[in-house]
C-alpha cells in the first residue's frame, strides 16, 4: 500500500465512569493517535509522533502503537513525565462528559524541536490537528514547525479543528485556523466549529465560506447526519452510515479523517471518498473505544465491493 503519513499530538488514556459510577479500565486515546490508528488498519505506513514518559499509560500507549504497527522512532522519551488522562462520564441520557487531566502531561511539554525534519523524508501526507497548538507554547512552536517544513517540501496537510474548550477559547481556534487554512490541503471540521470560524449557523454557507479561503478541499462533519464536503467543483453531501446501536460517538471524527485522507492517497473522488470515510467512522460510532472499531482493509474492502453490487444491480 503507497503513501507514508506523519501525524503528532498528544497520546491520552481515558477511563469511563458508568451512569451507575463503574470504571471501566483505561484505553488509549488522543485524536492524532486514532487517526494513525485507522490509516494503519488500512494498511498505510504511519509514523505518530509524541513525547511519553515511563508511566504505566504510556507503556499502554507504546503497546497500541506497537499492535497496530505504528512507527514510533519519533517518540521523545521524557522519564518521569506522565500521560494525560480524560475520565469520561456516561450519563444517563446517553450523552458522554469528558473531564480532561493534562495541563502537566509529557505532551504538554513537546517542544518545537521535538520532531526532526527528517522525520518528513519520504512522507506523501502530514496531518495535525488544532488541539497540538493548545496544548502550550513549546506544542504550538512545534505544530508551527512541523506545518511549515510540511508544507514547504509541498507535502499535502489535512487540519482537523478538534476545538477543546478547555484548552482554547473560540478567537484562538479562529487565530489558528486563520494562520493555516490557505495552507492546507483539507481542512476538517464539525459544525460548532464551522459556526465559530464562519459565524454562520448554515452548513452550506460555511462550506462555502471555508473553501474560499483557500484550502483545496473542507469537509464539516454533521454527526449522526453525515458530512459535507466543498471544493472546487462545488458541494456534496454523505448521509451518516447507519448505526444498529450508536455506543460512543468519541473518535469519530478521527476515524473519518483516517478514512478520509486513505481514499484521498489511494485517488478517489470526493464523491467516492465521503461515503467510504462516513462508514468507517460509523464503524467507531458503533464500538466503546475511540478508535477500536475502526475496520481493516479486508473489511472496507468487502464493504466496497458489495457497494458496487448494489449499484450494478440497480442498473
Ligand atoms: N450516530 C452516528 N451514526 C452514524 N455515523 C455517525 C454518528 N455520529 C457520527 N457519525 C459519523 O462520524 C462522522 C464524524 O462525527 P462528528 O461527531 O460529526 O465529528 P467530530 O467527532 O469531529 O465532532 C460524521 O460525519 C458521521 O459520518
Ligand atoms: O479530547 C481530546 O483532546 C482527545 O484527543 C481525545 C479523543 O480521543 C479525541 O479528541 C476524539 O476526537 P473526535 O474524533 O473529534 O471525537
Amino acid at each position: 500500500m503507497s503513501g507514508r503519513i506523519v501525524t503528532f499530538g498528544e497520546a491520552l488514556a481515558t477511563a469511563t465512569v458508568d451512569a451507575a459510577g463503574t470504571l471501566t479500565p483505561a484505553t488509549v486515546a488522543g485524536a492524532e493517535l486514532n487517526t494513525a490508528v485507522g490509516l494503519a488498519r488500512l494498511g498505510h505506513d504511519v509514523a505518530w509522533a509524541s513525547r511519553l514518559g515511563d508511566d504505566v499509560f504510556a507503556g499502554l500507549v507504546r503497546e497500541t502503537l506497537r499492535a497496530e504497527g505504528i512507527d514510533d522512532r519519533f517518540v521523545v522519551a521524557a522519564p518521569g513525565e506522565q500521560t494525560g488522562l480524560i475520565v469520561k462520564q456516561r450519563l444517563g441520557d446517553g450523552d458522554i462528559r469528558s473531564e480532561h487531566y493534562r495541563a502537566t502531561s509529557a505532551a504538554s511539554r513537546l517542544r518545537s524541536d521535538d520532531l526532526p525534519a527528517a522525520a518528513l523524508d519520504g512522507a506523501d501526507w502530514l496531518h495535525a490537528t488544532c488541539i497540538t497548538p493548545a496544548l502550550g507554547t513549546g506544542p504550538k512552536g512545534l505544530f508551527e514547525n512541523v506545518l511549515h517544513e510540511a508544507s514547504m517540501r509541498g507535502i499535502p496537510i489535512s487540519l482537523d479543528a478538534n476545538h477543546r474548550r478547555q484548552l482554547m477559547t473560540e478567537d484562538e481556534l479562529r487565530a489558528v485556523v486563520d494562520d493555516w487554512l490557505d495552507v492546507v490541503d483539507t481542512f476538517f471540521c464539525n459544525e460548532d466549529e464551522a459556526r465559530i470560524l464562519t459565524g454562520t449557523t448554515s452548513t452550506d454557507a460555511a462550506v462555502d465560506a471555508l473553501a474560499r479561503r483557500g484550502p483545496r478541499v473542507v469537509v464539516v462533519k454533521l454527526g449522526g447526519r453525515g458530512a459535507m464536503a466543498g471544493d472546487a467543483e462545488g458541494r456534496r453531501f454523505t448521509p451518516a452510515s447507519a448505526v444498529a446501536a450508536p455506543t460512543h460517538p468519541v473518535g469519530a471524527g478521527d476515524a473519518f479523517a483516517a478514512a478520509w485522507i486513505s481514499c484521498t492517497l489511494r485517488g478517489y473522488t470526493v464523491d467516492a471518498a465521503l461515503p467510504v470515510a462516513a462508514w468507517c467512522a460509523a464503524r467507531v460510532v458503533a464500538d466503546p473505544g475511540d478508535h477500536d472499531g475502526f475496520p481493516r482493509r479486508a473489511e472496507l474492502d468487502a464493504f466496497e465491493a458489495a457497494q458496487r453490487e448494489v449499484a450494478e444491480a440497480g442498473r
